[in-house]
């Protein structure tokens, strides 16, 4: 019996049984996740234990992957980056629902990627991107005034003075016959303004003059404008899969050249709000900084009993927040509509048209009241913003299952609601790829439902930099078209390829002729 029990070929099977039940137990493991979405009906591509949907996304790229899926499975579906389960919602009025009525359900973005871990890793505190409901509320609440329609009156001596930068370098541009590289003016523009408004700092960045600030600021810029080496994606698996790697991930931010960047910033701006707020004197223009430090919030449930003040700590999270936030964007946005200008030089000249015709009638007219009545000018943005969105994707994490419009969401889960791909959708915008102005006439907007169109995003937790995003890009713009035109140059690709990230930035810049009005 003993000889028996060890013979050889006994041995080989049990040793292949248990090999076997192990490898079944970890499977069943590893793929104990990936039954949360089909569990709650959500149907999707079939995941791969701990990698999820990764291979496919990586392969085609994360919005070729959610047309294909939505040819699929219809306009919404589940996926999976590494374990992390996800719920594409491309269907508008169940996008609605999650960002407006279930709201308190859905309250934060959840992990979005590098932007989340920045606070954590440099151990400063985060402003509004990915800072969760508790910190959030208090925040947005006390700062939401300081961008409403008459605050932001007062950003237009700021944005002025920086366009006024920008048009002296297009004119050398215009003058020496070069191409130039828009989006590279356009980020120093950019970062001029949130330097002035959010930092309190007057510095010539578009000059090439910059204090230590502003350097660092460049520094975040060109790591974003490159790219980092740990993709939105690749960052999500990771830390889905392997949450044991955090600690490895966060030292690698903060040993980042753009980690440093972005500590120095912000410790430079509580210096600074420090600063200000022990000054018997406040600056005569007032800026965004400023406003931030005179605002006050309610410390109890909004009874209004006792208001307080932010912290410097707290202003400095948000000043860099909106500066991570804000110059990309905004360049990016101002580099697709010049190239767009150039390539539909009809539109251009209509805009033009309009642009001169105000200004004829409204000889002393405020660039301000300008921005706000000028219909054509906002029509060419939102279509441009439309075609190539620059915060392509917003997120919101789910807290407690709940079922929208017939679809359960599984408490865990991030609803993703994919912008871009909303805004290139047939039904609600024939031809998608075509640029066409039209599409934002009044009644051709009161025609589509609201969410069929949203660069803002939606919602309590839209972008609360709209207006002055707005404000500042109709203002370059409306400057720059009195006295130049964009035209093509050589180098100007027919088709634009844009690289999706965070945000849409195109391959290699584009390269444009500013020729001077006659
Ligand atoms: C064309 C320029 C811009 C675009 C297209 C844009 C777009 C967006 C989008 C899509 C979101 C996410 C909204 C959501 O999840 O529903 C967002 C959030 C945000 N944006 Fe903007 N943005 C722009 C400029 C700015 C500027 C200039 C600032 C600041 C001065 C800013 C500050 C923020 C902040 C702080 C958030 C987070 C809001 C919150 O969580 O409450 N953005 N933006």
């Amino acid at each position: 019996m003993y000889v028996f029990s060890h013979s050889p070929l006994l041995l080989a099977t049990g040793f292949g049984f248990t090999t076997v039940i192990t490898f079944a137990i970890l499977y069943r493991f590893l793929a104990s996740p990936y039954r949360l979405l089909s569990n709650h009906g959500i149907r999707g591509p079939t995941p791969l234990p701990l990698l999820g949907n990764f291979l496919s996304i990586n392969k085609v790229g994360h919005d070729r992957f959610l047309e294909e899926q939505i040819e699929t499975f219809g306009k919404v579906f589940g996926y999976y980056v590494g374990t992390t389960p996800k719920v594409a919602i491309t269907d508008v009025e169940i996008a609605k629902e999650i960002m407006v009525k279930e709201f308190e359900n859905f309250s934060d973005r959840g992990f979005i990627g590098p932007p989340s871990l920045i606070p954590k890793a440099l151990g400063v505190q985060p402003g509004m991107i990915v800072s969760s409901v508790e910190i959030w509320r208090p925040g947005r609440r006390a700062l939401t005034p300081s961008f409403s329609a008459m605050k932001m009156k007062l950003m237009v001596p700021l944005i002025k003075k920086s366009t006024g930068v920008l048009l002296d370098i297009l004119g050398g541009f215009a003058e020496s016959d070069k191409s130039v590289e828009v989006f590279g003016v356009y980020g120093g523009f950019t970062m001029e303004t949130l330097m002035a408004t959010a930092f309190g700092q007057d510095v010539a960045v578009q000059r090439g003059e910059g204090d230590q600030v502003s350097k660092a600021a460049d520094t975040v810029f060109r790591a974003a404008e490159e790219g980092s080496a740990l993709s939105v994606d690749v960052l999500g698996l990771i830390l889905s899969s392997f949450p044991c790697l955090e600690p490895l991930i966060l030292r690698a931010v903060r040993n980042s050249e753009a980690g440093s960047a972005v500590k120095l910033m912000n410790d430079s701006a509580i210096h600074l709000i420090e600063a200000r707020m022990q000054s018997q004197h406040p600056p005569k223009v007032k800026d965004l900084l400023q406003l931030m430090i005179d605002a006050t919030v309610d410390e109890d449930n909004g009874d209004n009993s006792s208001r307080k003040k932010l912290t410097s700590t707290e202003i400095a999270g948000f000043s860099v927040d909106f500066f991570l936030a804000g110059y990309e964007t905004t360049a990016t946005t101002l580099g697709f509509t010049s190239y767009l200008l150039a390539m539909n030089t009809h539109v251009q000249e209509k805009l033009q048209v309009e642009i001169d015709e105000y200004f004829e009638e409204n000889p002393d007219g405020s660039l301000y009241e300008a921005a706000q009545k000028l219909k054509y000018l906002e029509m060419v943005l939102f279509e441009s913003m439309r075609l190539y969105t620059p915060i392509p994707k917003t997120q919101r994490h789910c807290y407690k299952t709940v079922t929208v419009g017939g679809v359960t969401i599984p408490k865990g889960a991030d609803a993703l609601i994919p912008i871009d791909v909303i805004h290139h959708m047939p039904q609600y915008w024939p031809d998608p790829y075509k640029f066409d102005p039209e599409r934002f006439t009044a009644e051709a907007k009161a025609n589509r439902p609201q969410l069929a169109y949203m660069p803002f995003g939606w919602g309590p937790r839209n972008c609360i930099g709209l207006r002055f995003a707005l404000l500042e890009a109709k203002i370059a713009l409306m400057e720059i078209l009195r006295k130049y035109s964009f035209a093509r140059a050589p180098e100007t690709v027919e088709n634009l390829k844009p690289s999706t990230g965070l945000t849409l930035t195109p391959k290699g810049g584009v390269l444009l002729k500013i020729l001077p009005r006659t």
